[in-house]
Parts: C-alpha cells; structure tokens; sequence
C-alpha cells in the first residue's frame, strides 16, 4: 500500500535500532525456549539422580539463560521503542509539514473537531506499525525455524505438528480476528469522529447553546454518542481477546498434539522419556512468541486506514487546483518586500476564483494594480469578495483564472513564506494564545525591547495594557475592539514593506478608528497598503478607493473622484452619513 511508503522510509531512517531491537528480540526468543527446554530437562533428569556435577552445570545453564533472556528482552524493548518513537516523532514532523500550507482548504471541507481528533488519533495509530505489524512476523519466523529445527532432531512428526500449529496461529487465527474486527473498527471510527465532533461544537458554541436552552438536549446527546462508542470499543476489545483466547487454545491442542507423538515415539524407543517435558515446555515456549500473531491484522488494518486517511487529508486539498500549492517546486522565488527593499508592487490581471462547491463565483474577472507605495482601500457590501481577494494574495488560495503578479512575478513562482514573512497582516479573525500581551505580540519571534512595543500598544491606543497582562485561550478575557487593536499592533510590530488589513477597526468606536488609522498611516508611508473595510470614513486619505459588488469591481478611483461620480460609492457614503447622523454629501 503506497500511503505506507512513508511510514517504511521513517523506519529505514531508524534502521541501526530496528537492528538492533530484531537481534535481542531474536535472542531473547531462543534463550526462552532454551530456558524453559533446559528446565524441562533438568526436571526429567533429577529423576534419575544423576551425578553432582550434570546438576551443577544444568542448574547454571538454566540460570545463564534466565539471565541472557532478561538481559536481551531489556534490549530489545529499549531499541524497539526508542525507534518507534522517533518514528512517530517523525511522522508528526513531516505531517503537519505539509499541513500547514492546505489548511484553508482542509477547513473548508471538514468540521474542525473532527478533523484535529482524526489527525491525532491516526498519527498516534501508526506508531503500532513497527512494535505490532512489522515486528512480530520477524521475531515469530526466526525463533520458530529455530526451534522447529531443533525438535526435528528427535522427531520428523514433531517439527510437521508444530508447523501446522505455527501456520493456523500466524494465518487462520488473525484472518477471523480480521473479519470481526473489519466491521467493528469502521463502527469505532464513525462513533469516534461524531462525538469528538459534538464536542468541539459544544465547547464552542457553549454561550449560544446555554441562552437558546440547548445546553441540556445537547448534553444528554453527547452522553448518548459517548455510551454508544464505549459499548463499541468494549465489542472491539472482545474481539481481540477472542483471537487471543483461539491462539491459546490452538496452542494447548498442538501441546497435546506433541505429547501424543511423544508417548508412541518414546514406546518405540525412538528417543528417551526424558525429552519428554523438554519438548512440551519448548513448544509451548514458542508459541507465547507467536501471541501478537493474533493481533497483528487488526493493527495492520488500523495503520493502513490511518495512513490512507492521512495522506487524502493533505493531498485532497491540492488536487482542485483553487487551493494554494504551497510548497510546489516552482515556488522558488522570494518576495523582496523587506525594509531595506523597494516598495512592493501588486497587479491582478482577470482574476476570478469560486470556492469548491460553491455554485457562484467570488471573484469575477477582478483587475486592480496597487502602484508601489500606494494607499488602496477596497470597499463593498458583506460577501462581495473583498476578503478573498486578500487570501489570494497571500497565496492562501489559487486563483482559478487570471493571474497575480508582486512586483511583475506571478504569485505563483513565489515562495508563499517569503510574502507572509515581509508583509504585515491583519486578517478579519485573529487568533489569540493563552500567555501574555507580549506572547501574543510577538509571535514570529521578533525582538523588540518592552518599549518599543509599549509605544505600539500607545500608538494602537492600549496604553493601559502591560505586556504582561495575561491573555486567556482565544482571547476569553478581550472585547472585540481590543483584540483588533492588539491583532494591528501586532501586525505593526513586523517588517516589511507591504500591508495587507481586513477590516483592522471595525469594532472601533468612530474617534479611537480615526487615531488608530492615522498611527497606521503615518507607519506605513512608504509602504504599499491595501486596507479592506466596510466604514467609509478616513478614505480621503487613500490614493485609491476599489469597489466591489457579488464578485466585480464596480468603480475605481479617489475619494474626491468617486463622489464626483455620483454612481455606487457616492450612494453608500450618502446613506453611511444618514445612518451616522451627519449631514449627506
Ligand atoms: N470558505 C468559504 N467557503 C465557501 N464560500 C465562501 C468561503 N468564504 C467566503 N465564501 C463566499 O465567497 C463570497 C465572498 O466572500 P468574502 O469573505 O470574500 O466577502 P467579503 O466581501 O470579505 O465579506 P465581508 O465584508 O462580510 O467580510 C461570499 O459569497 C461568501 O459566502
């Protein structure tokens, strides 16, 4: 299976402990059947009373065995999990690696809740690859040869039965263990992603579900789902003790098996009874080697659907071509917009784009050039496609038509890092982590000295936070206008000579926005600018004004040309004024 051909090249980057782990694993194995043949021997031979010295050398056997046995199974536990866990570790490196870049897109087709306990639990399902699919079938070859080799000095018929037992517990065991489990894992899945999914919605949506009186019946439903999924993980837990509980058996019955032909053989004087015990206890020794046989499929099914599911989630996205191809070969190229750097330049040229399974297209034909150093805002009503076009830009997205050029080179030859490292952001929804202002401010790692960053904090008027206020998880403890302050003061605190703002002050009152604005502007003088916003007011400062409705640009042109105009712009002015109380235009 291909998706597993990661999951093969992590193990060969830790192959020296993979080594290592099958060696002691392989001696612990043989020292055990030698362990408990010895023993059996011993046992036998004490009957007899042999002299002083067969004891003495039989006893310290059976205790240097005991020994090398404990020693080697030490061994190997320690490399096989310091391997599988480096596996892992590189797994989780690699994975979230490429799902970083396909993230909107990912978004855009699952519920969150479902797709972070997903992403978890397969990551976490594949570090049984190694220890419980790779491992054992190794392990269970190499001790058995030896073994069936070693009965087969005293008995062709012995070395046959104990095949035909190694064959039912390594094939027909796990193959019935599969069928069960095959319908009960894909149960425990489903059951597993809709309560994760509930709860996430619950916790989310705790405030709205309380006041709208939904609290209870959605309780009592997550009770529901977890009861439900507990009564289907205990049916998969039988499942697999009954494989256990089959490989057991077939391990007694083969034991008997051995006993049968032992008792005709030493009749016939072929070996001696003393054998006897030392045969039974190393065929029962052998197959304690082969138990997780008996599992095996279950957890080689679990990393297979693991690893599939894996792969489609960050693959899925890049296939339709509208979601950015981070990371492609071609994105070579890296936006020079940093401080000591020209003023970017930004061109759309007939760029259109529609959301997948959207019926109607978000960006229709959009053209706009943003001269080095300009001021543009791009104004329209809500789901006009202005903040789409902010996602295409940072390469968040991939136009379906058209193109986007910084500075004259397309988008698309450009490294998406090197715009998102040089351009200060601010989109519609900032995130908060729980720490301080100071975390939450300087968040790429920037070092700036408490000052500077108090200034920032003054200039975005929070001159009464301390920078080291805590902050709770999404920002819990911060009104609206607070966190879009804080989300532009941390824009502000970056460099570069780009800037690109989705509505930074619409939760502000009009006199904060206005001081706010004008500390923005006078930072970014020399910068070009591309301000989204709804409010219609400050705009005479901006060299551009673009217009959007359902997708197109409708009017383009400066404050005073737009009024001028009297067309759609100069209508949405007259009413904002209406609504603002002041005087129409
Ligand atoms: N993730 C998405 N999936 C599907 N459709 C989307 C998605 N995001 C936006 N849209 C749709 O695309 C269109 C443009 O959305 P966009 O967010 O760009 O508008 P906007 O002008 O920024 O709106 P607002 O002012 O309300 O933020 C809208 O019709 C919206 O419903």
């Amino acid at each position: 299976m291909k998706e597993l051909a990661v999951l093969s090249k992590a193990m060969m980057q830790e192959r020296k402990d993979i080594l290592l782990s099958i060696l002691c694993g392989f001696i612990a194995g043989t020292a055990g059947v030698a362990l408990f043949s010895a023993s059996g021997y011993l046992i036998s031979q004490t009957v007899f009373a042999p002299p002083l010295y067969t004891l003495i050398v039989l006893t310290s056997m059976v205790k240097l065995l005991g020994f090398v046995r404990a020693a080697s199974r030490y061994g190997e536990r320690l490399a096989s999990h310091r391997a599988t866990f480096s596996i892992l570790s590189r797994l989780r490196t690699s994975f979230f690696a490429k799902l970083i870049p396909v993230t909107p897109g990912i978004l855009n087709k699952n519920r969150s809740g479902d797709l972070l306990a997903r992403i978890v639990g397969d990551v976490e399902s594949l570090q049984h690859y190694f220890l419980r699919v790779a491992y054992p079938p190794i392990m269970v070859v190499m001790v058995f040869l030896s073994t069936v080799l070693f009965t087969a000095i005293f008995s062709f018929w012995i070395a046959c039965l104990l095949i035909v037992g190694m064959l039912i517990t390594a094939f027909v065991v796990p193959n019935l263990v599969l069928i069960g489990q095959r319908k009960i894992n894909e149960h425990v899945r489903q059951q597993r992603a809709k309560l994760s999914t509930e709860v996430t919605e619950v916790l989310y949506g705790f405030r709205d579900l309380k006041v709208y009186g939904q609290l209870a019946g959605r309780e009592q439903q997550l009770q529901q789902d977890s009861a439900e999924l507990a009564t289907q993980q205990q049916r998969a837990a039988t499942q697999l003790v009954l494989g256990q509980s089959m490989h057991i058996f077939v391990t007694y019955l083969v034991t008997w098996g051995v006993l049968v032909i032992s008792a005709f053989l030493i009749a016939d004087g072929v070996f001696a009874g003393v054998y006897l015990a030392m045969l039974i206890l190393a065929t029962q020794t052998m197959f304690e080697e082969s138990a997780a046989m008996a599992v095996l499929p279950a957890y080689k099914l679990d990393s297979e659907h693991a690893a599939k599911r894996l792969a489609e989630t960050v693959l899925e996205p890049q296939t339709n071509g509208h979601i950015s191809q981070a990371h492609s070969s071609k994105t070579h190229l890296s936006l020079q917009v940093d401080a000591e750097a020209e003023a970017a330049t930004i061109e759309l040229s007939h760029v259109s784009f529609q959301y997948e399974g959207e019926w109607r297209s978000a960006l229709d034909d959009v053209s706009l050039y943003l001269a080095a150093s300009s001021k543009t805002a791009i104004v329209g009503p809500s789901g006009s496609g202005k903040s789409t076009i902010l996602d295409l830009l940072l390469k968040l997205r991939t136009p379906a038509a058209g193109n986007i050029k910084f500075n004259d080179i397309s988008v698309n030859e450009l490294n998406e890092t090197s715009i998102w490292q040089n351009t200060h952001v601010v989109l519609q929804q900032s995130h908060f982590f729980r720490g301080t202002i100071r975390d939450n401010l300087l968040l790429s790692g920037e070092t700036h000295s408490d000052e500077y960053v108090q200034d920032i904090l003054h200039q975005v008027q929070l001159s009464n936070a301390s920078l080291d206020d805590t902050v709770y998880e999404k920002g819990e403890n911060l009104s609206d206008g607070e966190k879009q302050r804080l989300a532009l003061a941390r824009a502000m605190l970056r460099k570069g000579r780009l800037w690109l703002l989705d509505e930074p002050t619409s939760s502000l009152d009009y006199v904060t926005e206005a001081r706010v604005l004008q500390n923005l502007l006078r930072q970014a003088a020399e910068d070009t600018l591309l301000l989204v916003c709804h409010r219609l007011t400050g705009l005479e400062r901006m060299d551009q004004i673009v217009v959007m409705d359902q997708g197109r640009i409708v009017e383009t042109g400066s404050f005073e040309e737009l009024m001028e105009r009297k067309g759609y712009f100069y209508e949405m002015k007259k009413i904002e004024l209406q609504m603002i109380g002041e005087q129409g235009p």
